[in-house]
């Protein structure tokens, strides 16, 4: 059995190839992974232009506070707009570009106007509400590194920058096969004894959330023939292939046998909890990965160990382990030999934050994992009292690139 750290070890040593790239519209680049780095290619703003509506003003130094005589307008979109000499102003809206010689724009509401004639209330402050050229971003700097997941936050400012379309990594195919006589799909009815298959549709839509083309690869018995032929296919047409189910000792438990037939099992069991039979190893030369039944150990081992090789074969930057330390609101306790990774939620308390574990911490009690929003790390062998700092894992980050 290996740590955790260790088993991650292994999996980051996996060979993968180069993801392709493709050429994708702005506009369908959210959640796309950015194939290239991108720079600046104009300065923004890319013009001195008004922060507000009011007076652009060059400064008369010996009368700062006398009037000043208006020499004309400009708008957000105007272009030439001439020079001022001191004592000058130019009415101007927000956006509308400066005048050469402009010092400061003074907001409308501070100002009298008579005809041609601006009366300030205050003396002007320099470079008050003047949005200069290249202060924000020049030309040249680095907008987005490659390996950098396209968030609706970015889509501004590349547009910003005149960009429409840019290379994004193609998304590798990965199968997600769910194994076990008692499963029905959702939708069916069950009959007794069985259940529903909750791992594939819930691993599908990890995937999906993490980048990768998720491929319905559906469900198999329990046969050891039936379990080959099944994974044999599912590496003929996947880039990593995932099972769920019989990874365990059971009698019913075919996956490693027949995935040793078709490559071979690397490793064998992870020391966490939940989630111990994991396994990794490949298939006619792709990765393959078998996660264990219980619905809440297959979506933990899928969040610490498939994800980040899915990440990495979608030509993702490996993003930090964000963990919180956040206080207990109760004690846990972890009697076993593997740090357990209980579910939690985050909670307030008098505006401070807490975390509150859940009652429910069995390998099947897929209700606490849809509340929970953390895991917190509790080490072996180990009470936390109330009160004292849980290292938290934030499963917002654990899931969305
Ligand atoms: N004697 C031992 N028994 C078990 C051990 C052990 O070390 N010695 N390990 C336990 C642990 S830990 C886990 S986790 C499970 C995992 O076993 P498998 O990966 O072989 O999974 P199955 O036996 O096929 O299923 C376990 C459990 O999960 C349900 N299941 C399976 N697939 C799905 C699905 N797609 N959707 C919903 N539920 C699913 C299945 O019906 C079983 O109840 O083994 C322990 N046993
Ligand atoms: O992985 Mo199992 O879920 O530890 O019980």
């Amino acid at each position: 059995m290996l740590e955790l750290q260790a088993m991650r070890d292994k999996l980051a040593r996996i060979a993968l190839p180069a993801p392709a790239s493709e050429c994708v519209a702005l506009s369908a680049a959210v959640g796309r992974i950015c194939a290239q780095t991108l720079r600046a290619t104009v300065d923004l703003p890319g013009f001195d232009n008004s922060a507000m509506d009011g007076y652009a003003v060059a400064v008369d130094a010996a009368r700062p506070l006398g009037q000043y005589e208006i020499i004309g307008y400009a708008a957000a979109g105007s272009s030439a707009t001439g020079a001022l000499r001191a004592g000058q102003a130019l009415r101007v809206l927000t956006g509308a570009p400066l005048p050469f010689g402009c010092q400061s724009v003074v907001p409308q509401e501070q100002v009298r106007v008579d005809g041609k004639l601006l009366q300030l209330a205050e003396a002007p402050v320099y470079g008050a509400h003047m949005r200069v050229r290249g202060s924000e971003l020049a030309a040249g700097t680095r907008l987005l590194e490659q390996g950098t997941t396209l968030r609706p936050l970015h889509i501004g400012l590349l547009a910003a920058q005149g960009i429409a379309e840019l290379d994004v990594h193609l998304r590798p195919r990965v199968g997600v096969l769910s194994t076990g006589s008692e499963l029905v799909p959702a939708g069916q009815p069950l009959t007794a004894g069985r259940i529903h298959d909750a791992n594939r549709p819930q691993l599908l839509a990890l995937l999906t959330a993490c980048g990768a083309d998720a491929i319905d690869l559906g469900q198999v018995p329990d046969d050891p023939e039936a379990t080959r032929e099944r994974l044999a296919d599912a590496a003929a047409c996947c880039d990593i292939v995932i099972s769920s189910g019989g990874a365990s000792v059971g009698d019913a438990d075919h996956v490693r046998h027949a995935a040793s037939m078709l490559g071979g099992i690397d490793h064998w069991k992870v020391a966490i909890k939940p989630g111990k039979p994991f396994a990794f190893g490949h298939l006619c030369g792709k990765p393959f990965l078998a996660l264990p039944g219980n619905p809440v150990a297959a979506a933990v081992t899928f969040l610490l160990l498939a994800r980040p090789l899915v990440r990495r074969a979608a030509g993702g930057t490996p993003s930090a382990d964000t963990m919180q330390l956040l206080p207990l609101t109760e004690a846990v306790h972890n009697r076993d030999m593997r740090p357990h990774f209980m579910r939690a939620r985050r909670v307030y308390d008098n505006g401070m934050l807490l975390v509150q574990p859940f009652a429910q911490q069995g390998s099947a009690a897929l209700a606490t994992l849809a509340e929970a929003d953390v895991l917190i790390e509790v080490p072996p062998q180990t009470t936390l009292s109330a009160g004292s700092p849980a290292p938290c894992h934030l499963l917002s980050e654990l899931i969305a690139p």
